[in-house]
Parts: C-alpha cells; sequence; structure tokens
C-alpha cells in the first residue's frame, strides 16, 4: 500500500479549462435536463438558487412572467461574469491604502452579495478563481467574518437549531425547502478555527466549507445545508453584546448538551436518510465523543480529527521524501508536535497507525517517535488529569528517554534535544515557533526540516513562511493551514509553501461516501483518501518541497479523492449505490471508470434551462 504511493503519479495533466469547455458543452448540448421550478415572476428573481438576472432569454421571459420585470437588454453569462470582476477589481482598486481587514471584509461582503442573488454566477467565478477567492470565502477571511458575524448579518443562510427548540426539530426539519439534501456541515461554534468560541456567529464555518464543497467537490447547491446548532456560548463578550444573534446563556454540558446533539441528528436522517453529515469546529470533548457516538449509526465524520488527520499524514509521508529517503523511513522520522486537541490527536491517531503498518510490513525496530505538547508543555506519564485521548501519546519518564526532558519541557528545550524531523503547530496559538525554537531546527537530523504551521487563521499560523525559511534555512519544507505567499530566497530561488489544510480531503470523502451510498464512514475509506492525496504528487514536485498539490487544480484532486473514497467503500462491501446506479454496477467500475463516474456526478454552474411546474 505505502509503496504504492511513491510509484503513482498523476494519471494526466489537469486541465481544467478543458474540463470547464467539456462541461460546457456537455450542458449546453442538453445532457443535463432542465430544472423544474415551482415558482414564477418576481419570486424566480429573488431567488438565488434560479436567478439569471439579466441573463432570461425571452423565451423565459414569457413562460415565466419575467416580462417588464427586467431591463430590455439580455446579457449573456459571460458579459454578467465579466462585469462582476470588473466590479471585483476596481474594488481592489479603490481600497487599495485601507487596513487588510477592510479590504477583506469588502471583497467578503462582495461575494456574498452575488452568493445572495445569484447562485450559478457566483460559483462559476468561485470555481474559476478558487486560488485568489478560497482565502476570502474560507479561511483566513471567514475566522474575521464570523468574529463580526452579528454586524455583518444581512440575511439568513442555512438553519439554526437552538437549545429552544428541543422537541421540535424534528417538524422544524421540515421548513428546509429542498426536497433532498446531500450534505451538510454542522458547527456548535464551541472552536471556531484558532479563535476559541463564537457561539452562533460560528454559522459562517459550514457556509465556508459547503462553499467548497461546491467548488471543489461539484456537489449541488441546492443540496447542501449549513447547520448552527447553537447551545449557548461561554464567551463573556458575546453574552454581553446588544447585536448578538444567538441565545444568550451558557453553553449547555454533559447529558443535556448530547440531547441536544441527538435530537438534531435524529430529525436530520428521518427526513434525509442518505445525507452525509460533517462535524466541524466542535470543541475538543465533544468533537471526540460524537464521533463515537455517531460514527456507526450515521454517515458522518468529523473533519478536524479526521480530514486534517489524512491531510497532515500525506505532508508528513511527503516530508520523508522529500529527503530522498524511502517512504518506509516515515517510521523513523521524529515528530513533535505542539497542540494536543482535536486535530493533533487525530494526527497522531493515524501517524501512529502508519507507523505501525510500516515497522511490521519492513520488520523495522518500534520505537516511539512522537513528542507532544500541549499548553502546559511536553506532555509525560507524569502528567496530573492527562485528555485520555491524549494518554497514548505521553512520553514515559524512565531513562530510556532524551536525557533533559521531563514533564512539562517548553517547546524550544523539546526541539533542541530532539533534534526533530518535523515540527507540526495545531495549538491555535500564533507565533510559538518563534525564532529560537526555528533556529533550534536548523539543527534538526533532517536534511528537509519540516515546518508544519496548521492553526488557523493567518494570525494564529504558529510562524510565518517568511520565518520559517529565515531562520531554518533554504532547505526547509514550510506548509500552512492557510495561505502564504511563497517565499523569495535570493538567487532565483523560491521557498515554496504548501497549504496544509483538510480542504484537500474533505470534498472529496463527502463526494466519494454520497456516491458510495455507504451507510457509513469507516477508517478505511479515510485511509484511501490521505493515500491517493499522498501519491497525488510527483517525486520531482515533492523533492522540490511541493507536498500538496496547488489549490487551482482542487477540482482534479477532489476527483481522485472521491473514487478512492468510493472505491474503499465497494471494497468493504458498504457501497449500496446512489441514485440509478447500484452496488452491482460500482462493483464491477475500474479505476479510471470510478474516477470519471465521480467526475461526471459533479456539479457545474450553468444556466440550464427553467421549466415551469406547480
Ligand atoms: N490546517 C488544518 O487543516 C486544520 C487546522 N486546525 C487548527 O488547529 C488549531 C487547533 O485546533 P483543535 O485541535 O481543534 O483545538 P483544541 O482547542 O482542541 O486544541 C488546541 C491544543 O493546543 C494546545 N496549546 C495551546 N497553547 C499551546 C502552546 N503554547 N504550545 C503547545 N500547545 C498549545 C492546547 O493545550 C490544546 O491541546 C486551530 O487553530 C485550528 O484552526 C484544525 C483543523 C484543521
Ligand atoms: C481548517 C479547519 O478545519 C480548521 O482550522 O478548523
Ligand atoms: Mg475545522
Amino acid at each position: 500500500m505505502w509503496k504504492k504511493i511513491v510509484k503513482a503519479a498523476r494519471p494526466v495533466a489537469w486541465n481544467l479549462k478543458k474540463q470547464q469547455q467539456q462541461q460546457r458543452c456537455c450542458f449546453s448540448s442538453g445532457i443535463q435536463g432542465p430544472c423544474i421550478v415551482q415558482k414564477s415572476g418576481i419570486d424566480i428573481i429573488h431567488d438565488p438558487w434560479f436567478n439569471k438576472d439579466t441573463a432570461f432569454p425571452l423565451t423565459e421571459r414569457d413562460r415565466l412572467g419575467l416580462r417588464g420585470l427586467l431591463p430590455p437588454h439580455i446579457q449573456s453569462f459571460e458579459e454578467q461574469y465579466d462585469r462582476f470582476m470588473e466590479s471585483y477589481r476596481s474594488l481592489e482598486k479603490n481600497t487599495c491604502h485601507e487596513s487588510e481587514r477592510v479590504v477583506s471584509l469588502a471583497k467578503w461582503r462582495i461575494l456574498n452579495r452575488l452568493h445572495d442573488r445569484n447562485e450559478t454566477l457566483y460559483y462559476r467565478v468561485l470555481i474559476d478563481n478558487i486560488k485568489e477567492f478560497a482565502p476570502i470565502i474560507y479561511t483566513p477571511t471567514v475566522g474575521l467574518v464570523c468574529q463580526n458575524y452579528c454586524g455583518l448579518f444581512r440575511r439568513p443562510r442555512g438553519m439554526y437549531f437552538s437549545a429552544a427548540d428541543r422537541g421540535e426539530m424534528m417538524s422544524m426539519i421540515y421548513n428546509w425547502p429542498a426536497k433532498q439534501v446531500d450534505m451538510i456541515v454542522l458547527t456548535d461554534g464551541s472552536r471556531i478555527l484558532g479563535l476559541g468560541d463564537l457561539g452562533v456567529q460560528g454559522i459562517g464555518i459550514p457556509i465556508g466549507k459547503l462553499d467548497m464543497y461546491i467548488a471543489a467537490a461539484g456537489m449541488n447547491p441546492q443540496r447542501i445545508l449549513p447547520v448552527m446548532l447553537d447551545v449557548g456560548t461561554n464567551n463573556q463578550e458575546l453574552l454581553d453584546d446588544p447585536l448578538y444573534l444567538g441565545l444568550r446563556q451558557p453553553r449547555l454540558d454533559g447529558e443535556e448538551y448530547l440531547a441536544v446533539v441527538d435530537e438534531f441528528m435524529e430529525a436530520v436522517y428521518a427526513r434525509w436518510p442518505k445525507a452525509i453529515v460533517q462535524f466541524e469546529d466542535f470543541q475538543m470533548k465533544w468533537a471526540f465523543e460524537t464521533l463515537r457516538r455517531y460514527r456507526e449509526r450515521f454517515c458522518m465524520f468529523n473533519d478536524d480529527i479526521q480530514g486534517t488527520a489524512g491531510v497532515a499524514l500525506a505532508g508528513l509521508l511527503g516530508a520523508t521524501r522529500a529527503q530522498g529517503r524511502p517512504l518506509s523511513d516515515f517510521a523513523k522520522q521524529k515528530i513533535v508536535i505542539a497542540g494536543a486537541g482535536s486535530a493533533g490527536i487525530g494526527v497522531l491517531n493515524v501517524a501512529k497507525k502508519a507507523f505501525l503498518k510500516m515497522v511490521e510490513s519492513y520488520g523495522m525496530a518500534n520505537t516511539n517517535q512522537i513528542w507532544l505538547l500541549d499548553k502546559d508543555g511536553l506532555v509525560t506519564t507524569d502528567r496530573k488529569n492527562i485528555a485520555p485521548a491524549a494518554a497514548p501519546f505521553a512520553r514515559g519518564c524512565g531513562p530510556e528517554e532524551i536525557e533533559g526532558l521531563r514533564e512539562g519541557s517548553s517547546l524550544v528545550e523539546v526541539v533542541e534535544k530532539v533534534r526533530p524531523h518535523v515540527l507540526l503547530g495545531l495549538s491555535g496559538v500564533g507565533g510559538i515557533f518563534n525564532e529560537e525554537v526555528l533556529k533550534a531546527m536548523q539543527k534538526s537530523d533532517s536534511t528537509r526540516p519540516a515546518i508544519f504551521a496548521m492553526s488557523n487563521p493567518t494570525t494564529k499560523a504558529e510562524c510565518t513562511a517568511t520565518d520559517a525559511f529565515k531562520y531554518v534555512g533554504e532547505n526547509a519544507v514550510f506548509a500552512s493551514g492557510s495561505p502564504f505567499d511563497n517565499v523569495d530566497l535570493g538567487n532565483g530561488k523560491v521557498g515554496h509553501v504548501n497549504q496544509a489544510n483538510n480542504m484537500y480531503l474533505f470534498p472529496g470523502i463527502g463526494l466519494g461516501a454520497l456516491l458510495s451510498g455507504a451507510r457509513h464512514i469507516t477508517d478505511g475509506m479515510l485511509q484511501a483518501a490521505s493515500e491517493r492525496l499522498a501519491s497525488y504528487m510527483t517525486d520531482e514536485e515533492v523533492q522540490g518541497g511541493i507536498l500538496y498539490p496547488s489549490i487551482s487544480s482542487i477540482r482534479h484532486i477532489t476527483t481522485e479523492v472521491g473514487a478512492a473514497v468510493l472505491r474503499a467503500a465497494v471494497a468493504e462491501e458498504l457501497a449500496e449505490g446512489h441514485g440509478d446506479v447500484g452496488p452491482k454496477e460500482l462493483m464491477h467500475m475500474s479505476e479510471e471508470e470510478t474516477v470519471k463516474y465521480v467526475a461526471h456526478n459533479m456539479w457545474f454552474p450553468v444556466y440550464g434551462p427553467l421549466v415551469h411546474k406547480k
């Protein structure tokens, strides 16, 4: 399995433009059926799912009762697209002297207004310009949006279930207008990126994640649902804020909390038995507990624990390859990880599994190569009240341990003594990989010391890309959770910045699970996703410090990941099929056919003909 990673290369160079053109032809030649709309007249123009603004053709204006409700000139989709991009560019020009915060929020607002008005055009500009727009609709700007959500709020998006709705959720779920929902992203707002408890304001995260589902996985925007489960907040500033839009009460805890989540999950699966629920940005204790509670019962996963783990593992394997070492050497890599939360522990769980598999496959010595730190420093068996999830990774305190390291040792002490190959941050604390720590990484036992500053948003990154290359050296391999620009190292050299973000996996996990029709998401399906991501990069790219694909090719990588997940579900005999494609057909698809099948099922934004039906 691991050997396959080095051998496998990308099947064909991805040409997004070409695929878009093909899809355009495909839709315009009528392969996609017409869209049934139950509304007519002004109600269609006010519905972003169906609205085409000035692009409604005359025949449709007549058929749908729109004549006279729009200016007479009919614009093409391309003209509308160019018009939007022009206004976006002039906004950029006009705000060039403003602070980054003001510019980012202005960009988010202009995109959000389009989202509210015309989803087809919105998703098209998003897909075509994903590299430029992802940092606005996703991390880092989405963090700023959540922090300012109550001031920015104009109209609701998604659904809000609150502790006050207990007993009502089974009927409330029918308030959602779509007949079918495929993908739900759910948060309780308790740990939004590295920004802490943002209560109801955390709804921005499910919205941003689902935008990525549509852009990357081609999920149909009419079949997605962002959800906020508002069980109160422990953020006093929000409770005191007269503009706060959430429940003004402390967070529910214990059985009361679980009763609300249980009721929501039961309501969802009563109405949409085949939906997939992604848990996002839950505080650690509930992240692990809800995953344990629901993963066998429902088709769900926790992105922060499981999606992040797969992406990090792919990066860790890449960091081994970047040194020109065989993959089996992964088991010899010394890893220091700062952050023992849901993301950090999720990463360690899969890294440990991969270590053990390699140790077994290659008959290597099984040594403990992981050093875990949290806010109180190095985690050892001497730690009082250690979280159960962190306990398996606590270092011993015996003579076999590195001299001078003890319970609570600081990050710099650990890095100096361990000389790790990889330093990985999932702490949610900006700047903890400071000059001293990064300089200590210069003495790493690796020829290509790897720094993964994975915390989000940018202000919470453990270090910047510039500092990583400046203090660790040109040979460093660098990845961050939020995007940074590549670094000019002088002499024509460039320090490549990777984005180690779960966005490379969660869309494919959701899409693969959906198309397989599996009733739950197994470790095997998640492992297949991670392996496909790891094998995506060529040796040449990895040795040049490029561990992850460019976000511009996210539709392609998601297609491949989705196909890998689907095939794993088939192999585990869990696939029940989707739509007209049953389990037998899925079973008989070759690898290549599976990839084509997944690609074919991805939604692409074009204006299809609208047909009115009561
Ligand atoms: N790049 C990506 O794809 C992802 C990034 N993240 C980011 O990871 C961060 C953490 O997320 P969770 O694990 O869910 O949060 P969490 O709150 O569950 O855990 C944070 C952990 O960091 C530790 N910590 C705090 N200060 C520290 C310090 N000075 N040194 C070492 N450890 C310290 C805490 O003790 C805790 O164990 C967030 O910023 C989040 O945005 C999370 C998921 C995916
Ligand atoms: C990326 C992500 O899921 C997080 O920072 O929580
Ligand atoms: Mg998250």
